[in-house]
């Protein structure tokens, strides 16, 4: 960094650039040293913040790692004029994914979040943002070699694609998601960059960067709001284990440690889920209207009291007369707090009118007598009576086994056939003897919500968002009722019956209704014939949505080849052993009832296959995905078997040929489908 303008000096600019990587390298391992040889003996009054700090410590050593293979800056900036922002202030700024600063404490490498990177991602020649030169650095491994300008403000350059940019998206894809940072995009980086206030929804088609740009928004809100995020917590909402797997290393990469992961089911995993329910009644117990239902049945113990309440106290009595009681429950009744306080704040009131009474005769009661009148007997018994402790679990079990229970809670919200949908056949002994499903654990938790209030985080990233219930939907809301969401989604990957119909009504549902929704529409990783291809099947699943575009240059591979019934699995593995001549991963796809003679035919033929999730290495580049897990993942190349096989394993067309959509969209650089019976004729046109 320089303090006046970069010198026109005659030096090799790639041999000036590999010397400042060379120094920035050398002052990382000067930071990390010096953070390692801190003594936390004379600045610690005891151990509890001794441990606090040692452990922060610890984060801070693992968070300036030099990592090998990513390099420490891949752009630089010059401004015109000097930059006084946020602690920055120079001509020249090199950025990275962490800051690095010199012994002087002067900065080496800027973090990509700061404000004075910003327009690395932002500036253009029609807005120059004051940059006079954009650089791109180009690696091999952690060698830097390449570097590619842009004057920005120089009239006569004409604007070009960044080949480095082109390189990137085109590299063979192999392990798990690895970060953007170098190459997000400007209507990317304008989302990653939302204030932390604001929930945003993002629409966008397969491959679009959702994933990525929802992790970087993370990273980028932590890094802008650390404090506030430390104390509320973030978390980053999955669709299932294999996908979060997926996705873990990305904020770790970015220096980001302690963001938590976590499926819908995970967080609201009060009952242990072993039963299955049909279409109809899961899409009834994810409906909305359940939450009205669970509102009336929580309340449904409440009984107006019949008797007044008598306190003993020494040789006086103490009488709280019924309409006295009585208004005191019609107005917890009618204000909106959860269940549980408001039956604490019934036996204060009781004794506060016990304490009116004892004035009024003349004493002078304290608060300890009003509380020693609150824990009285004779008041915990009528409380307990007026207003009874209630047990989720027990709550949802009864309202499920129980017709007339059910009946009376449901009444005027759901119909008798609805009614009967929902009810268990044989109802269960016992909470831990029921067979809950899914959707009943998400009941609980509405339960246990309208109970005590759920804790909120400072901001959630939910992930594959199309697939949620409205009542799911209520059990994320919930944990960010005080702080903020990113929603990211693609309603044409929509594949449960229950999901919600648009984006403005899961946000309604999520508690988030000011939301606004983003577009993103550039394809990162379908090749254009692919995309094109399986964008036959939009009109038949999702007739609003455009078309995804692909930004990829490489036109990739792409075959379909038709085989007799015998042949289905021979043919399939021969296209898997095509496929894993290439560098980089294989994904073979199938229906999930063809998993198990796809694995075992594997097998057979010696060819080794890790499960959705499992790293792959490099003896073992194949991964066997039932089409039920495909979502959210990509493969270099994916061999897809049957497609008609993936339809038919869904309970309506609508569903299956989605998924079928979202199998066709996980390929980066070949797509080979192997198929016996006739493909599906929206893809035929
Ligand atoms: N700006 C970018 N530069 C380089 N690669 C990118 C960029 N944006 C996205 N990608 C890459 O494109 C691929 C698809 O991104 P991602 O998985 O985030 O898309 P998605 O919209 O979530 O897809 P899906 O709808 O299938 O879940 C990933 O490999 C990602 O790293």
């Amino acid at each position: 960094m320089c303090a006046s303008p970069p010198p026109a000096h005659a030096q090799d600019p790639l041999e000036a650039e590999r010397a400042h990587l060379a120094a920035s390298r050398a002052a990382l391992r000067a930071m990390r040293k010096h953070t390692e040889s801190l003594d936390i003996r004379d600045v610690t009054a005891n151990w509890v913040n001794a441990e606090v700090l040692a452990s922060e410590i610890a984060q801070r050593i693992k968070a300036l790692a030099d990592l090998a293979d990513t390099p420490l800056f891949f752009g630089r900036l010059d401004y015109h004029r000097r930059v006084d922002a946020d602690g920055e202030h120079g001509y020249r700024f090199y950025i990275g994914r962490r800051h690095v600063h010199d012994a002087k404490g002067d900065p080496m490498v800027i973090d990509w979040r700061a404000p004075v990177s910003q327009p690395f991602y932002q500036a253009s020649k029609k807005d120059p943002k004051d940059v006079e030169l954009r650089r791109r650095f180009g690696y091999d491994g952690g060698e830097l070699t390449a570097y590619e300008d842009e004057h920005l403000s120089d009239p006569d350059e004409e604007e070009t694609v960044s080949a480095l940019l082109q390189r990137e998206i085109e590299k063979p894809r192999v392990g798990p998601m690895r970060d953007i940072v170098a190459t997000i995009q400007p209507e990317q980086d304008e989302i990653v960059r939302g204030a932390l206030s604001e929930t945003v929804c993002v629409q966008g088609g397969p491959g679009t960067g959702k994933t990525a740009v929802g992790l970087h928004r993370v990273a980028f809100l932590l890094y802008a709001h650390r404090e506030r995020l430390a104390r509320s917590g973030t978390l980053v909402i999955g669709p299932n284990r294999s996908f979060l797997r997926y996705i873990e290393q990305v904020l770790p990469t970015l220096g980001e440690l302690e963001v938590k992961q976590a499926t819908v089911d995970e967080l609201v995993a009060h009952v242990e889920v072993r039963g299955e329910d049909d279409a109809t009644a899961a899409t009834l117990k994810g409906d909305a209207r359940m939450a009205r239902v669970l509102r009336r049945a929580v309340r449904a113990g409440v009984t107006l009291p019949k008797e007044p309440v008598m306190v003993v106290r020494g040789s006086r009595r103490w009488r709280v007369p019924v309409h006295e009681l009585t208004e005191m429950v019609e107005e917890l009744l009618a204000r909106d707090i959860r269940y549980a306080a408001a039956g604490e704040a019934l036996p204060q009131r009781i004794a506060h009118a016990v304490l009116v009474r004892m004035e009024q005769a003349g004493e002078a009661p304290d608060d300890r007598v009003q509380n020693a009148v609150a824990r009285n007997a004779a008041v915990k018994a009528a409380v307990k009576a007026i207003w009874p402790p209630v047990n989720p679990a027990k709550l949802v079990l009864r309202l499920l086994s129980e017709p007339a229970f059910l009946a009376e809670q449901a009444e005027g919200i759901l119909t008798a056939e609805e009614q009967r949908a929902i009810l268990w056949a044989k109802p269960p002994r016992s909470v831990r003897s029921a067979a809950w499903s899914r959707a009943d654990a998400v009941l609980i938790d509405e339960a246990h919500d309208l109970v005590s209030r759920t804790g909120s985080l400072g901001h959630v990233v939910l992930d594959e968002a199309q697939d949620l219930s409205p009542m799911q939907y209520r059990a994320v809301g919930r944990r960010c009722s005080t702080g903020s969401a990113t929603v990211l989604g693609d309603i044409a990957q929509g594949t449960t019956p229950w999901a919600t119909g648009s984006w403005a009504e899961a946000l309604r549902h999520l508690g988030k209704e000011a939301a606004h929704v983003e577009e993103l529409t550039q394809g990162f990783r379908v090749p254009r014939e692919v995309i094109a291809y399986a964008s036959r099947l939009l009109p038949a699943i999702a007739p609003q949505l455009r078309e995804a575009t692909s930004i990829r240059e490489a036109p990739g591979s792409f075959a379909v080849d038709r085989v007799e019934p015998a042949e289905l699995t021979p043919a399939t593995l021969a296209a898997c052993r095509a496929a894993l001549e290439n560098p980089g991963s294989t994904g073979l796809i199938a229906a999930d009832a063809r998993i198990p003679a796809l694995r075992a035919a594997l097998a057979a033929a010696g060819l080794p296959h890790v499960e959705p999730g499992e790293e792959t290495d490099s003896t073992t580049r194949l991964t066997l995905v039932p089409a039920s897990l495909a979502k959210g993942l990509e493969y270099d190349h994916v061999v897809l078997d049957e497609p008609q096989a993936v339809v038919d394993g869904e309970p309506d067309r609508r569903t299956g040929l989605r998924r079928l959509y979202v199998a066709l969209t996980r390929a980066v650089s070949g797509l080979t489908i192997t198929h016996a019976a006739p493909l599906p004729a929206e893809l035929q046109r």
